[in-house]
């Protein structure tokens, strides 16, 4: 990936095959660049809770992150509560992390706000 485009500005590709897999140090690379994310499952997903004041907030966001899965055909799967949301990348056709999983996190913040 071209590390002059932020991560939220840049978009997801296929990447299918283990040679997408990202090395350890790529991931400590990419890390800092999304900060409240955390590496869960031994380094092979990302993970972050966002909180929200209410329900309706909560569900805002969730349809907005779909809608920004959809675009990018990349999707996360989320733990929907009354003011939280975990949402967790990873990405299978790897299995394990791959660059569309710091962009899609990258995004997911920005639309938190
Ligand atoms: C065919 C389709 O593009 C792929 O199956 C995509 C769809 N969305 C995906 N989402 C995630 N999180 N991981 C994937 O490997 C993935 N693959």
């Amino acid at each position: 990936m071209n590390d002059l485009v932020p991560l939220a500005q840049a978009h997801c590709l296929a990447r299918r095959g283990s040679e997408h897999r990202l090395s350890e140090a790529r991931i400590r690379e990419l890390l800092p660049q999304v900060q409240g994310w955390e590496l869960v499952e031994d380094g092979h997903a990302l993970s972050r809770t966002y909180s929200f004041g209410n329900y309706y907030e909560t569900m805002a966001f969730v349809n907005a992150l779909a809608f920004m899965a959809h675009r990018e055909d990349h999707h996360p799967d989320l733990g929907v509560h009354y003011n939280r949301c975990v949402v967790r990348y990873s990405t299978h056709d790897v299995g394990g992390l791959s660059e569309n999983d710091f962009i899609c996190a990258a995004k997911a913040d920005a639309l938190a706000g």
